[in-house]
Order: structure tokens, then C-alpha cells, then sequence
């Protein structure tokens, strides 16, 4: 699988690390400013096949949940849209804040979302194991989705109903056939993606990151049962509430952003 706790633990509850990575100069999250992204004709339709066999826990790693998947076959993968290889699903996981005022980690022209949905794939054409991609320069490929507050998402409170068992850190339980895709928006065709890193250390300049132009829809209900969830192992005497667990935006540098839309 491709989160282990040596790396997600060096996470801090409001860590907001270092401003970017020293020599880092294509960091993550940041700002999309849609007048200055570039619309690119050759950027292809994402391809997602997501196998809800390959779902197999959902944990709490200190700081988000993550709902893990079996990456060692090619079962549930992503292809086209920027990627050139083929990429296989490792994991999900969500950033949001203590209020619906903020919580999303990139933003476009400086709006901010509740939340914000991360799906991470390695690329499986190019490396055999997740640990190598993500630390190489097109490892990676992230699917960022915002969350609004509105609706009440069927799909998701099948992970809802979950988290209370998992309200400490380093809590896991067993959690199949969930369908990642059913958290995908509509409309997956119009999307922005550049070049950047993992949001969290190791802050990895590994990532291509595809940023959904349509968001999904959650309950206020669904997003405060995320709320509940604790930094703190149960062993800790002061238990902190698991909000606010994005990351500082961080410096373009020059970057390109290409949009899939006109
Ligand atoms: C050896 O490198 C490893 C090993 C195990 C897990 C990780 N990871 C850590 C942070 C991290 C942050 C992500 S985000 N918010 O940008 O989508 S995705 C991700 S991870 O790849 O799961 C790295
Ligand atoms: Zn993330």
C-alpha cells in the first residue's frame, strides 16, 4: 500500500511545515488563476477504472483518513487526460477545516472550499513499487476534487458511518467494495493540472496534479462527522479535533497551468 506511518507520521496536527521545501521549486498546494491557465487541446479525457474488490481499510494516520487499496495489480488504474502512462489507485484521502469557510487546499482565484478530495495513483508502468514513484518526477498523479456543502452524498456516508471507529490515530478498520469513483464529479472531461508535490512530507516534487473543474456535493452532517475525528492516539491525555489539516499555499514559480476546457 502506499502509506506508511514513518512518513504520515511525521505530520504534525496544525503542521504547516516549512513554507516550501529548500530548492523546491514546484510545491503544492496552490492558487489557480483561471485567466492565467492555458487551454490545452491535446489533453485527453481522464480514464478511470476503479475496482471496488481492491478496497481494503480505512485508518486514521494523524492527520486525515485514508481509505487504502490493493495496489499490487493493475485493478484499478488511471490513463489519459496529461498522464502518458498508466497509473493505479492507492489511496484516497480528504483536507477540510474546523469551519465550511475554508478547509480546501488549492483554491481557484482565491476561493476556498469546505473540503478538498484526494485521490493518489502511482505510475505503474514506469516502477514496481509505490515507494520508488514517489520519489521520482512523474511518480505520482493526484485527483483533487472540492467538496461544497450542500446535498446529502449517498455515496460517501457508507464512509461516514465508518469513521467513528476510527476517531484516534492509528486506528484501522476493515472497509471493502467502495467504489472511489462514485466521489468523482459528473463532469470529469474539464479539469486544470500541473506540476507540483505532495501536500504533506515528504513534500515529494513527484506529482501530477489534476484539479477538477466540478466539485461534489456533501451534507453539513456528512463534513462535521469528519470533524470528529481526533489528531490524538487514545493514550494521549489532551485529544485534539482533526480540522484545519491542509497545507499553506505555496509559490508558483513560473509554473504552468493547462486546463482541459476552453
Ligand atoms: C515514501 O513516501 C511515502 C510513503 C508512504 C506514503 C507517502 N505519502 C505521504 C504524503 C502524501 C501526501 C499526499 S497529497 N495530500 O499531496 O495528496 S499523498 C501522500 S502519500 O503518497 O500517501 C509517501
Ligand atoms: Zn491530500
Amino acid at each position: 500500500a502506499c502509506s506508511s506511518k514513518y512518513v504520515l507520521s511525521q505530520m504534525h496536527p496544525m503542521w504547516q511545515g516549512p513554507l516550501a521545501v529548500p530548492g523546491g521549486d514546484r510545491q503544492s498546494p496552490i492558487d489557480i488563476v483561471v485567466r492565467k491557465s492555458v487551454f490545452d487541446s491535446e489533453l485527453k479525457p481522464l480514464v478511470t477504472e476503479y475496482n471496488p474488490e481492491t478496497c481494503q481499510q480505512i485508518w486514521n494516520n494523524g492527520y486525515s483518513f485514508l481509505v487504502e487499496y490493493d495496489d499490487t495489480t493493475d485493478k484499478s488504474t488511471l490513463k489519459g487526460g496529461p498522464l502518458q502512462d498508466k497509473f493505479r489507485l492507492c489511496q484516497f484521502h480528504f483536507h477540510w477545516g474546523e469551519s465550511n469557510a475554508w478547509g480546501s487546499e488549492h483554491t481557484v482565484d482565491r476561493r476556498l472550499f469546505p473540503a478538498e478530495l484526494h485521490l493518489v495513483h502511482w505510475n505503474s508502468d514506469k516502477y514496481s513499487l509505490f515507494e520508488e514513484a514517489v520519489m521520482e518526477d512523474n511518480g505520482l498523479a493526484v485527483i483533487g476534487v472540492f467538496l461544497k456543502v450542500g446535498k446529502r452524498h449517498e455515496g460517501l456516508q457508507k464512509l461516514v458511518d465508518a469513521l467513528p471507529a476510527i476517531r484516534h490515530k492509528d486506528s484501522v478498520v476493515e472497509f471493502t467494495r467502495f467504489d472511489p469513483a462514485c466521489l468523482l464529479p459528473v463532469n470529469i472531461d474539464d479539469y486544470w493540472t500541473y506540476h507540483g508535490s505532495l501536500t504533506t512530507p515528504p513534500l515529494t516534487e513527484s506529482v501530477t496534479w489534476i484539479v477538477m473543474k466540478q466539485h461534489i456535493e456533501v451534507s453539513h452532517d456528512q463534513l462535521a462527522v469528519f470533524r470528529s475525528l481526533l489528531f490524538t492516539s487514545a493514550e494521549e491525555d489532551v485529544q485534539k479535533s482533526m480540522v484545519n489539516n491542509f497545507r499553506v499555499q505555496q509559490p508558483l514559480c513560473g509554473r504552468t497551468i493547462r486546463s482541459s476546457f476552453s
